[in-house]
């Protein structure tokens, strides 16, 4: 019985950290329990979707990437309220996300990780991660690059216009400054990839790991600084399971979620503890001489700040992926062929540049292209009060109507960003981000502003005009636009890390400060980088695996 027995090694998070530390747990001969709160999501793992598979295959609409957009508008149990800032399903926001799949540059790891988490450091792990995970930027089987009218403008306009490189974005990966090139997607033959398809199916095959979908932990029990086991909630009752004497919990939840149980187990910042324990949310066996008073918990918080410039020209055709009603052709062409605008998730292009500051610190920036444009009839529409709520760019872009000339840049704020944020526990006590996630340093705004109006000065050689901030707009003019809310500057950009950091809140091991057999290993450890997250992740796991084993190695 997998609840009662003694496991050495308890997982928790099926997103893509967790199941590459579970694979490499299981494959050094630790018997590993993965927990996920949620349930299936790709066709291999049994997911469905209402019955509305295409006809006669075994995809849901989680492996065809094109439709990574239609996730969102139907939160159909794959981003369920537990982690309401991504996906809750097996491979976690690695199975609703676009994909990009892109390597960070040796100087993300040199300039902002501690000693043990160095560019060197991470060698062998980024290797292990390609040896296993396959990648692409030319994802249609037939050759063929689709939906291009955004990047050719947009090559016109930065490579010819402004000298930026043209390059293999992961074949020289330490190159982010001026550089512009295809996005690289973790797909293979047309379908998604990422680990639940590359580590997930082999590790299952194994006796020792033990995939358990729909349970969802609440809490890590411990005597003092030894985890004993967790207590999870499964078919709503609680339950309590155990780990071995010398075993160990690796929470992967995520960025939210692996900081809210760490509180949850009575380690954070004392008055959270104590509002926890007021409501009876701590553990009735832990007495309050046992708290670990850990203020890093939660604290560093990053999301990448962002504002979406719609981009109208006449050579420009925006595309509108479905769903429901798919063009005939291009379905056919992706059921038949694995071809086509569906092979891969709306995003055309990818461009980065720095900025050094006066105090010689850098700014990391960086752009996107998608295939389709934010609606027009929105752009300056008054009675919209802008909400904040999860992937509401996305929702945005995927609603495209009317003008077939847009196309959506998507600038964002990434390495070297100066605010941060906290995870917060609400009323009803489920976790989130505080207000100070972006712009609580005003350098940010400033910064990316400068790079708006920097690119904006090529723009009209291209035949691109922007729609929603004029393109003579002064720096300072920019600065407001982006500070201020509204649908192309509010919202997520769902890339959240660093709430857990490696020296303060986890140590260089990747275990819990205070703690002896708990570790955190997922986005909440790694610092912001100048790439989206999920490759720097999923290194993370390699490399903390490695670390992992070597203290199982040392108790023995
Ligand atoms: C819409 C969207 C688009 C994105 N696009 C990209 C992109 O193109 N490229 C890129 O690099 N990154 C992208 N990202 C970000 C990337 O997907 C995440 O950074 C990455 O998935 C985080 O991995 P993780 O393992 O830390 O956590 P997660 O992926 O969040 O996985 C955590 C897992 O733990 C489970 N869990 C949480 N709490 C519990 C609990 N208490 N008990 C049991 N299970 C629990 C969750 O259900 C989830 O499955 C995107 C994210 C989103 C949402």
């Amino acid at each position: 019985n997998w609840i009662t027995q003694q496991w050495e090694v308890i997982v928790v998070g099926a997103g893509p950290a967790g199941i590459i530390v579970a694979t490499r747990m299981a494959e050094a001969g630790q018997n590993t329990l993965l927990l996920e709160a949620g349930g299936p999501s790709y066709g291999i793992t049994g997911g469905d979707l209402d019955g509305r598979r295409p006809a006669r295959t075994n995809l849901t609409r989680v492996d065809v990437p094109g439709l990574f957009k239609s996730i969102f508008d139907d939160e159909n149990g794959l981003v369920c309220n537990l982690n309401s800032y991504g996906g809750c399903t097996v491979g976690g926001s690695s199975a609703i996300n676009a994909g990009g799949h892109f390597e960070p540059p040796a100087s993300d790891y040199d300039l902002y990780f501690p000693l043990g988490w160095k560019s060197k450091d991470m060698q062998n792990a980024t290797r292990r991660l390609y040896a296993r995970q396959p990648s692409t930027n030319l994802t249609s089987r037939n050759g063929i690059r689709y939906l291009q009218s955004g990047y050719t403008a947009a090559r016109k306009w930065l490579v010819e216009g402004l000298g930026f490189e043209d390059i293999d974005i992961n074949g020289k990966a330490d190159k982010k400054t001026e550089v512009f090139g295809h996005p690289v997607f973790d797909y293979a033959d047309g379908q998604r990839g990422g680990p639940t398809i590359t580590y997930l199916p082999a590790a299952l095959e194994r006796s020792n790991l033990q995939l358990q979908t729909g349970v969802k932990v609440i809490r890590v029990e411990r005597k003092g600084s030894q985890v004993t086991g967790v207590a999870a909630l499964i078919n709503g009752v609680m339950e309590f399971i155990p780990i071995s004497p010398k075993g160990r919990v690796i929470l992967s939840s995520g960025a939210f979620q692996s900081p809210s149980l760490l509180m949850f187990s009575g380690i954070g910042n004392p008055r959270v503890l104590s509002r926890l324990q007021l409501a009876g949310k701590l553990s009735p066996t832990l007495r309050s001489s046992q708290w670990i008073k850990l203020n890093a918990v939660g604290r560093g918080l990053f999301d990448n700040p962002h504002v979406t410039i719609a981009l109208e020209g006449p050579d420009i055709e925006d595309y509108t992926y479905s769903y429901e009603s798919p063009s005939p052709i291009d379905k056919v062409l992706y059921l038949q062929n694995r071809s086509g605008p569906y092979t891969f998730a709306s995003v055309t292009t990818v461009f980065w540049d720095t900025l050094t500051r006066p105090d010689g610190s850098v700014a990391g920036l960086q752009g996107t292209i998608d295939s389709s444009g934010p609606p027009r009839q929105y752009l300056f529409s008054e009675d919209l009060t802008p909400k904040q709520y999860p992937m509401m760019g996305q929702k945005l872009i995927n609603n495209a109507v009317g003008n077939r000339h847009t196309v959506g840049m998507n600038i964002h704020g990434t390495s070297g960003m100066k605010s941060t944020g906290n995870v917060v526990l609400g009323k009803d006590f489920s976790c989130g981000p505080d207000s100070n996630v972006y712009y609580s340093n005003p350098k940010d705004a400033e910064d990316i502003a400068s790079f708006i109006h920097k690119i904006f000065r090529g723009l009209s050689s291209s035949g691109l005009t922007p729609v929603n901030i004029p393109q003579n707009a002064t720096q300072p003019e920019i600065q407001t636009y982006i500070t201020t809310p509204s649908y192309y500057t509010s919202g997520t950009s769902n890339q959240w890390s660093s709430s857990c950091r490696i020296g303060s809140c986890v140590d260089v091991n990747t275990t819990v400060v205070g703690m002896e057999n708990l570790h955190v290993v997922d986005s909440a450890i790694i610092m912001p980088l100048s790439v989206p997250p999920q490759f720097g992740i999923m290194v993370a796991a390699e490399r903390a695996s490695d670390l992992i084993l070597g203290m199982i190695e040392e108790r023995k």
